[in-house]
């Protein structure tokens, strides 16, 4: 079984092929289901997405620790898949702040579950992909807003810089809400430190979402040029930030997207939603994406950021690299640091045309892979993976998956087993 959900709705970068072959099953939630400001929480349904929950919750007061930022990622696809921001080295990833799932299991039964109820099966869920039951609601931790996000942009004109800013920012945990760093070019990158604020200076305050200004990308690099700066940003519009541009993709699909003149007559009919351009993807498209385009995000520990970007350059020379660190909590399930303490992880998102003249997307990305394995790092599975299962089994943890597996009842009869589910043959 998998859920019912088309292929061309989800923001995974492929159509799942094994959903011709699966029963269907239909989880059509899609509601806010309640929020609990004395405890802090709010519940909500499995296909509540992104920018549902911050359109309620914002005005509200209130928001989310880790809020992903395209808006139509669902809540499922995040817990069952992984989500992560850039307040993830604060709070961890999105199955971090979860507090409760409830999940149907495959013989009908409704459980919950938490850290402290069924722990095994709520630590088992993120990263199984579908493959353990059918989420059918989530309780996940809420935290007070502010209105605006101070933001504080730190050009970086060496590699070594870019690693020792990112990283230090990184470390100094609550000072910073949010750190994300663009990387330009092997030398340069622009390190962004935010944090939410009620106060605005008047002059500095900067609506980056509207749909005339420019792409948010474009807007950062030019700090490359004019050196350190603050603005006051309204706060979804900084959760949103690479909607409008979907990271930098746009520029691929309409490329004189960021001219004003663009910008300010049709700038309110982009972003194209990703689910129409799935949807009207023709086979032609799909075979220059997979030649032509690298989309992965590679989630390695901090500590080997500068080796990782050298592999990167050396492999696919591609810009703007996406930078956000996220803090891996040891505990249990598929995915936790090698030894026994909690460790500062950062994710390379790389999203674009390689450059390099021996870029072949199989054996790049099987490299690119390797790679990561070998630093115990994780990759992001909504894009291709190339792996074979033995490196699968490698690079993420099944012991208290397959233990879950073996416990819940028909549940190796009713679902297929996560590498099943994402490796390149059963997407395209
Ligand atoms: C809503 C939307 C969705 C999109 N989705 C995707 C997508 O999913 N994947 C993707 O790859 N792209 C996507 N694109 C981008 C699209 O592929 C490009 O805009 C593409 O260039 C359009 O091709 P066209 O046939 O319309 O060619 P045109 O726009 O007519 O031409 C493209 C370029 O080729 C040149 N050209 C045309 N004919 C010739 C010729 N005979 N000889 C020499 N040069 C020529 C033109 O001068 C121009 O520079 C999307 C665009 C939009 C608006
Ligand atoms: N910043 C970020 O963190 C970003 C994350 N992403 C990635 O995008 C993906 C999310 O996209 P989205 O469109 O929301 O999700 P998808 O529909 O792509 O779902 C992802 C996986 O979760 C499973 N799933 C979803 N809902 C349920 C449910 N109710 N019960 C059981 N399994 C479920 C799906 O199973 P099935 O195949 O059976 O439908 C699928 O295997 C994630 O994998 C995420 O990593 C992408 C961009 C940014
Ligand atoms: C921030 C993290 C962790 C990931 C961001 C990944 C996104 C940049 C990609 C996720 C799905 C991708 C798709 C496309 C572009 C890049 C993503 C949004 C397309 C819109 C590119 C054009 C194709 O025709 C359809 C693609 C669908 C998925």
């Amino acid at each position: 079984m998998c859920t019912a959900r088309p292929g061309w709705a989800t923001v995974s970068f492929r159509q799942p092929l094994y959903k011709k072959q699966m029963q269907n099953i239909k989880v059509n939630l899609i509601d806010i289901l309640d929020i609990n400001e004395a405890k802090q929480t709010i519940r909500v349904e499995p296909l509540a997405t992104m920018g549902q929950i911050t359109a309620f919750l914002n005005p509200l007061g209130w928001t989310l620790p880790v809020l992903p930022e395209l808006d139509d990622l669902t809540v499922g696809g995040l817990i069952m898949g992984v989500g992560i921001e850039t307040s993830s080295h604060n709070f961890g990833l999105f199955q971090h702040c979860c507090v409760a799932y409830e999940v149907v299991l495959a013989d009908g039964s409704v459980v919950t579950c938490s850290k402290d109820e069924n722990s095994d099966l709520f630590y088992a869920l993120p990263w199984s992909y579908g493959t353990l039951g059918f989420l059918v609601s989530a309780t996940i931790q809420i935290i007070p807003a502010k209105k605006y996000l101070k933001m504080e942009y730190i050009p970086v004109h060496s590699k070594k810089d870019m690693v020792k800013v990112f990283a230090d920012e990184t470390n100094k945990g609550e000072e910073n809400m949010f750190v994300e760093g663009l990387v330009y070019s092997e030398n340069s990158a622009v390190i962004m430190l935010g944090n939410m604020t009620d106060t605005a200076d008047p002059e500095k305050i900067n609506p980056i979402g509207y749909f005339w200004k420019p792409w948010f990308f474009k807007h950062v690099e030019e700090f490359l040029e004019s050196g350190s700066a603050v603005e006051y940003i309204p706060l979804r519009h900084y959760y949103h930030r690479h909607s409008r541009s979907i990271f930098w993709e746009i520029q691929d699909i309409i490329p004189f997207g960021n001219h004003p003149v663009f910008r300010y007559l049709c700038g309110w009919t982009v972003p194209p939603k990703i689910s129409l351009l799935k949807l009207t993807q023709g086979e032609a498209t799909k075979q220059l994406y997979e030649k032509y385009q690298i989309i992965q995000d590679m989630l390695v520990p901090m500590k080997d950021l500068g080796d990782a970007l050298k592999v990167f350059h050396d492999e696919i020379e591609m810009y703007p690299l996406w930078l956000c660190p996220f803090k891996l909590f040891n505990l249990p399930g598929m995915i936790h640091p090698q030894d026994a303490s909690d460790e500062m992880y950062v994710d390379i998102g790389a999203y674009g045309a390689p450059k390099t003249k021996q870029y072949e997307a199989k054996r790049t990305t099987r490299k690119l892979e390797a790679y990561v394995s070998r630093v115990n790092g994780f990759q992001m599975l909504y894009a291709d993976t190339y792996m074979t299962r033995e490196e699968f089994y490698d690079m993420f943890d099944h012991t208290l998956y397959n233990k879950m597996r073996d416990e819940l009842p028909f549940c190796k009869q009713a679902f297929p087993e996560v590498y099943d589910k994402i490796n390149k043959k059963v997407r395209s």
